[in-house]
């Protein structure tokens, strides 16, 4: 729909002005709109069972995180009339941000490390809550100028236990073999780990997708890119423990992330304070030298 296309609720009579589009999914186009003085993203669909679906998990989970200090993050469910067409939608929050692929590129990979936490912390609460967000992957995964993260597109969100219904195949641990696709913790550290693969080393993850016959899938393989490539290396315990599902809860994956990332970061700050061993031993041979000629020359 053109920019200023104005949406009215047929029901609650609201009227949005659509901005821009910020993004097309399965299940129907995004758009930045306008209600009265603030933003909003409004998601209209092209199936009124698929769109109910999410609407109704969106205010469930504002329900549960009613104690959370945040806003709601559904604000309307409605039809419109669109040149005489009936066009179901709902307005959320509007998440200002860009995807952490997006945001990397910009500001550097050295933010992996806050962008994870806070990743993990975020995921955490949805799983405290009783929530596995199921669909996590690049796209869904908005940065805002300061490093704040935010998840978008819970519509494959899926209660503690029951069956995954959206997932994108390489984020998937079905697709490497690497346990079932029954929505619990395990499934979002599995796919988080795949997003970091995927953001700083996409070329080969890619490539291991395409040559890898279905039957050599597994997580194995995953941790050979994650051991040879030298932004990842450092952090290749967490991800053993993330593609294995080896946490015993997400607040633990989150605090071992951090301490992984700060080890890194404290090996990479302090390279000169270490001498290397051939150093050592050039300077213990020419001391050694130094001290018999000084020998030779006062006693000899
Ligand atoms: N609340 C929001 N604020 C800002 N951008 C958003 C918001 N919701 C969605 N988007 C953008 O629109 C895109 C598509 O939205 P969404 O993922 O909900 O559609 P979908 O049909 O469910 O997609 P998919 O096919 O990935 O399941 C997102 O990737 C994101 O870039």
């Amino acid at each position: 729909m053109p920019p200023g296309t104005l949406l009215t609720g047929k029901w609650n009579g609201r009227i949005y002005k659509l901005e821009r589009l910020l993004g097309t999914g399965s299940n129907g186009h995004v758009y930045l709109a306008s209600y009265g003085r603030s933003a909003c993203a409004v998601k209209l669909g092209k199936d009124v069972s698929d769109l109910q679906a999410e609407a109704n998990i969106l205010a469930s989970l504002d329900h549960r995180e009613k104690g959370a200090k945040r806003r709601p993050f559904l604000l309307d469910v409605d039809d419109a009339v669109v040149d005489g067409a009936q066009i179901p939608f709902y307005a959320m929050q509007y998440v200002p941000g860009v995807t952490v692929r997006a945001y990397l590129r910009k500001h550097g990979p050295e933010w992996a490390g806050i962008i994870g936490y806070r990743l993990l912390r975020r995921l955490s609460e949805l799983h405290d809550a009783g929530w596995i967000f199921s669909d996590l992957k690049n796209d869904n995964l908005l940065v805002s100028d300061y490093g704040q993260v935010a998840l978008v597109d819970y519509g494959g969100m899926t209660a503690n236990g029951r069956g995954i219904r959206q997932f994108t195949e390489i984020y998937d641990r079905g697709y490497w073999s690497a346990g079932s696709r029954t929505a619990e913790p395990s499934y979002d550290w599995f796919s988080a780990a795949v997003l970091w693969i995927h953001v700083l080393d996409e070329k080969r993850l890619l490539h291991l997708t395409r040559t890898l016959l279905p039957q050599n899938r597994d997580p194995g393989e995953l941790l050979a890119l994650v051991k040879t490539n030298s932004t990842l290396k450092p952090l290749s315990g967490w991800f053993e423990k993330a593609l294995r599902g080896k946490f015993a809860s997400t607040q633990e994956a989150a605090e071992c992330w951090r301490e992984a990332v700060h080890g890194a970061s404290r090996a990479k700050s302090q390279p000169s304070s270490r001498i290397p061993a051939w150093m050592a031993g050039v300077f213990a041979v020419s001391l050694l030298l130094c001290v018999s000629l000084m020998a030779i020359w006062l006693f000899g």
